[in-house]
């Protein structure tokens, strides 16, 4: 609010465009996975950064999204922006029920706001296909289910960059398709990054932009 005329809101500050890497070098030991790297991605996209095993898919992600530091460069875009993640593994607490795991980043949701987001939680998993899990704990589920929790938590979370590392990886075909379905539309205007080895889950995304890890820099 404006102090002077409180129906004036503040000017947001301006977003950045692009999220970029310049000069970035990574190690670990001998190991040199990134060496001079130099790429910018577009912000309200959905990238989807895609090559073979090892090549340096998650560490990219850590790298954007500041859980790894560069050994040398800098990475400019990403500052005061919320971020949320689904990783290969759940992350999940596993005596704890599905709606406390997904409930986890809005600790401050109470009354009414609590029962509308539960709602929304509910009807997510509906959508992906669980019907009457969220009492459940997380022990009693699937495999299949539990990377649902996951990606129903991250993409419900109030953030403005995704990171999804191999986010499918264990639903079949049916699933697979149901979860896109249901979280696509609720990325829209996000940024996102995606990563996979298999180009065909990029057909559920409308303009995907694609960044082959083996060509951007050793
Ligand atoms: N913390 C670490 N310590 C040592 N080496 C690491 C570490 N993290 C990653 N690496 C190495 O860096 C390289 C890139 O790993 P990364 O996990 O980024 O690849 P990826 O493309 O995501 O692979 P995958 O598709 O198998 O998940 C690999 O050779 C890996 O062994």
């Amino acid at each position: 609010m404006n102090e002077h005329n409180p129906c004036l809101k503040e000017k947001e500050p301006d977003r950045p465009r692009f999220v970029t890497l310049s000069h970035v070098c990574k190690n670990f030991g001998a190991l040199n996975v990134f060496d001079d790297v130099h790429i910018s991605f577009e912000h309200g996209r959905v990238h989807a950064l895609m090559g073979a095993s090892g090549s340096g898919k998650t560490t990219l992600m850590r790298l954007l999204a500041g859980i790894e530091k560069p050994d040398a460069g800098h990475i400019e875009g990403m500052s005061g922006l919320k971020r949320s993640a689904v990783f290969q593994e759940d992350r999940l607490c596993e005596n704890l029920s599905v709606a406390v795991n997904i409930r986890m980043p809005h600790t401050g949701l109470k009354g009414q706001d609590k029962q509308r987001f539960l709602q929304r939680c509910e009807n997510l998993l509906r959508a992906m296909g669980m019907d009457e899990t969220l009492t459940r704990p997380i022990h009693e589920l699937s495999g299949g289910m539990k990377r649902r929790v996951a990606l129903a938590r991250a993409v419900l979370a109030d953030a403005d960059v995704f990171f999804f590392d191999e986010p499918l990886k264990g639903l079949d075909e049916k699933t697979e398709q149901r979860v896109m379905t249901a979280i696509v539309p609720l990325l829209a205007g996000k940024t996102v990054f995606w990563a996979t080895h298999r180009e065909g889950e990029l057909r559920y995304f409308s303009s995907p932009s694609l960044t082959r890890i083996e060509d951007i820099g050793k």
